[in-house]
């Protein structure tokens, strides 16, 4: 008999109290041990339209409702008693009638017998008052191609009335693939592709996202260790595939913020791991405090010590590079600072009195072109492509530069300094003719920040071939890296680049608003293109709040009530991120917060710390003209295409800061306020 456990459980289950989840974790062990249910006094729910519920006695009070049948008992819901039966009356777990996926169906009451819930009003006449009534969104839509991607058929009227103001409250009692599929068609005009039927309904990927079969005791183990974390059990079939498919070579998972390319990634690392004992896998990304985040969603999803989690081993780009480095030359490289590689560019460039070019883009030049692309000649220099650095330097300026370079790159050889691109060449150029590499499976999270270097290096640490090597990240969130050909070292993922559409991050308000500050298809230099539109978010909060204000005392008093407001309404201070352009303007959101209670939780940082953050809510504070895109930035841009890339990386920044709220989200300036505020405003 199939065992199986269902969202509905494991959410419930983790909102009730410890002693409870003890005995509720019991029984369900009794239950996967016995699946007849004997000793657990299973009482059919005669009241539910479905015959096949069934409550289990958990103690006094708390009732768990399984589903059984002839081939399945799946574990369904738990609650205290009253609740737990409610439940059951009104659901049904059946194959749908056309994608043949098994559905977990909240049953539609007709109107006439049930006052419908103050949320959701669809079938119900509008109040006479109404003022002008909404276009209804899927009225085009018959009953057929509604059939075609899951919508349960009593909820057919109800989808075929919803206005975009209601639909959110609907979306909540349809599955969801039949509401992502909705979502998209309101975004896009199109219906997505029905998914392949599967002789067991339960195989279908549209019920494996939310009912997940537990071959053994270890399984249940984790399903029940960390309820909460529902992408732990449950992911959705987009996520499903690219964890589990064999690429035969390089490969991408791509999607904007919050639809959860983070999430495969470790999947991916602990399939490939579970599937072979021998492997040596590195999950890698971009800074130390990412790489501690996976490793504590690893220790969930792998909880079992002495197993494969020794085999994973998770790192920052430069902190596996540094560790390397330190075996090979048994001491640490000795890093130059941005301030220590300027003051040299500008002694280089006075000695050879050469005008024109500021420190700024001798920085940039050098660390994005020079030393990123590991140029020691003036031939090699004469010839780059200067990818992603839009601004074309003629011949006589190349020549004129070169000797400043040289010269630096000299004083840092003298000094022994040891710049980051040559921390990840070195080990990239020794194992390039070993057959023996360090790691089997590299994956990497944000590999959109991946430098020329970078990306050479993690490609030399396992041998070429099938999944060695997968990277996870999304185009539109690049702020550290000019764009430059991934294939023309070696990595080329065309063909093998996936984008997620579903995000479970930011609520479908924030995230259309955000997305406001990016183009709707962003193309790659590879020539990949990363279209945009048609991502839904799965669930609906509060539409994000614009506020420009006179000066900065209002606009801190604007903040202050706000965050007031969210931690009076529960959100706790942890949960509450507020973001700022550049360093010197923390002191400008911590003054808001001035004498809050709890304000030492809040987090207070730099747009450039945003990357791979989550927070429940989010204040953009400092939006002023000048401050986005920075002023310092805009003026050292060599030519109009040069400005163009900053004015880019610049939004990016914004939009990287935006998304990572979940529910609340707030931007502030100052009159004259940031021009990016505007497209915010446009959705
Ligand atoms: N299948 C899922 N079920 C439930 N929650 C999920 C699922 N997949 C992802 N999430 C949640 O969505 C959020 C975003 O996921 P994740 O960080 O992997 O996204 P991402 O695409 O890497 O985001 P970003 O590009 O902004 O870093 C996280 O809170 C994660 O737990």
């Amino acid at each position: 008999m199939n065992f199986l456990l269902a969202d509905t459980f494991t959410a419930a289950f983790s909102r009730l109290a410890t002693q409870d989840q003890k005995a509720v974790k019991a029984s369900v062990f009794d239950l996967q041990m016995d699946p007849t249910g004997n000793g657990l006094q299973l009482h059919r729910i005669d009241k539910s339209k479905d015959q096949n519920f069934w409550s289990a006695r958990v103690n006094r009070d708390v009732r768990l409702i399984v589903h059984r049948t002839g081939e399945s008992m799946l574990v369904a819901y738990v609650d205290h008693h009253d609740d737990a039966y409610a439940w059951a009356e009104r659901r049904r777990i059946e194959a749908h009638p056309r994608t043949g996926a098994v559905q977990i169906v909240e049953v539609r009451e007709r109107v006439e017998d049930v006052a419908p819930p103050e949320t959701f009003d669809f079938v119900a006449p509008q109040p006479a008052l109404a003022t002008a009534p909404q276009p209804h969104l899927f009225a085009s839509l018959g009953d057929d191609a509604l059939l075609s991607i899951g919508v349960p058929t009593d909820w057919l009227a109800d989808v075929r009335a919803a206005t975009e103001d209601g639909f959110f409250a609907l979306a909540e009692h349809l599955p969801g693939e039949a509401s992502e599929a909705l979502l998209e068609y309101a975004a896009t005009g199109a219906l997505s592709a029905p998914m392949p039927a599967t002789a067991d309904p339960f195989a279908h990927p549209d019920a494996l996202r939310r009912i997940r079969p537990i071959a053994d005791q270890d399984e249940l183990e984790q399903a029940l260790a960390f309820p909460w974390e529902k992408w732990a059990v449950f992911l959705h079939p987009s996520q499903r595939d690219l964890t589990g498919r064999s690429f035969a070579g390089p490969a991408r998972v791509a999607g904007s913020a919050g639809t959860g390319k983070t999430i495969v990634a470790l999947h991916r690392a602990v399939r490939l791991a579970r599937e072979n004992p021998e492997a040596r896998i590195l999950l890698a990304s971009f800074s130390q405090p990412l790489a501690d985040a996976m490793a504590r969603k690893l220790l969930v999803l792998a909880p079992e010590t002495g197993g494969i989690v020794p085999r994973i081993t998770t790192a920052s780009f430069r902190g596996i590079a540094e560790q390397m480095y330190q075996l090979e030359h048994g001491l640490r490289p000795r890093i130059p600072s941005d301030a220590a590689l300027r003051e040299r560019l500008v002694e280089a460039a006075a000695a050879v009195q050469l005008k024109g070019f500021s420190p700024r883009f001798l920085l940039s030049e050098w660390t994005n072109v020079i030393d990123a692309w590991s140029i020691v000649s003036q031939e090699a220099y004469a010839s780059v492509q200067r990818m992603g650095r839009k601004s074309r330097l003629g011949p006589n300026q190349r020549e004129r530069l070169w000797p400043v370079f040289e010269a630096v790159r000299t004083a840092l050889n003298a000094e022994r300094y040891t710049t980051w691109a040559q921390v990840f060449t070195g080990p990239a150029d020794g194992l390039a003719d070993r057959s023996r590499k360090p790691f089997d499976h590299i994956v990497l999270d944000e590999a959109q920040d991946l430098a020329p270097a970078e990306l050479r290096f993690f490609a030399a640490l396992a041998p070429t071939g099938p999944d060695a090597l997968f990277l996870a990240g999304d185009m539109g969130q690049r702020i550290f890296q000019h764009p430059y050909s991934w294939a023309s070292l070696g990595v080329d993922v065309r063909g093998r680049s996936h984008t997620l559409k579903v995000c479970y991050r930011t609520s479908q308000q924030i995230r259309r608003a955000a997305d406001h500050l990016l183009p709707a298809v962003l193309r790659e230099v590879d020539g990949i293109e990363d279209e945009r539109r048609g991502i839904v978010s799965v669930f609906d909060g509060p539409a994000p709040l614009v506020e420009v204000c006179e000066n900065a005392d209002a606009e801190r008093v604007t903040v202050r009530a706000t965050v007031t407001a969210w931690l009076e309404d529960g959100v706790a201070a942890r949960e509450i991120g507020i973001f700022v352009r550049t360093p010197d303007l923390i002191g400008r959101a911590r003054a808001a917060l001035n004498g809050l209670l709890g304000a030492d939780a809040i987090t207070t940082v730099p747009m450039h710390l945003a990357k791979g953050l989550e927070f429940r809510a989010v204040v953009v504070m400092a939006c002023d003209q000048g401050v986005l895109p920075l002023d310092e930035r805009v003026a050292d841009a060599a030519d109009e295409a040069e400005l163009d890339d900053i004015y880019e990386t610049e939004r990016r920044l914004l939009y990287v800061a935006c998304t990572r709220a979940r529910e609340h989200l707030l931007l502030t300036g100052v009159r004259p306020a940031s021009e990016y505020l505007e497209d915010f405003r446009r959705a």
